[in-house]
């Protein structure tokens, strides 16, 4: 990055993007129907099957706690994240939609 730019997607540079970001990557993956795209397939595969990754991503992320440490355990929140952003897609839930109820 150039001096006096400003990131617009990462918390910090260097390190991945932000909730909001990655929302509205998947968003226009989705409308495209990006080939190749997993979240296009996940999409694809329906409402059971993003829940039963929501709950093995939550386990993981659980036994990342107890067992292997603060970083583990943020790449697991980071999954499970992602497999949420997925079921607010196959909902045509938006981020506001949970925001207004934190
Ligand atoms: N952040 C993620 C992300 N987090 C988790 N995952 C998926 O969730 C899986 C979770 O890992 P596991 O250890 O459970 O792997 P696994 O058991 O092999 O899981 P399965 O693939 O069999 O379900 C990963 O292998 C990915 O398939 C993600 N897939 C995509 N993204 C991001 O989403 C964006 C769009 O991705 P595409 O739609 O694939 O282009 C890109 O910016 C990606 O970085």
């Amino acid at each position: 990055m150039t001096s006096g730019q400003t990131h617009q997607t990462g918390p910090q540079d260097g390190a991945g993007k932000s909730f909001d970001a990655l929302f509205a990557e998947l968003s226009e993956k989705a409308r495209l129907r990006q080939p190749g795209s997993g979240t296009v397939a996940r999409l694809d595969a329906g409402v059971h099957e993003i829940g039963k990754k929501i709950v093995e991503e939550a386990a993981e992320v659980w036994m990342a706690a107890e067992h292997e440490g603060g970083e583990r355990t943020a790449e697991e929140i980071s999954q499970l994240l992602y497999h949420l952003q997925v079921l607010m897609l196959a909902l045509e839930l938006d981020p506001t939609d949970v925001y207004r109820h934190l």
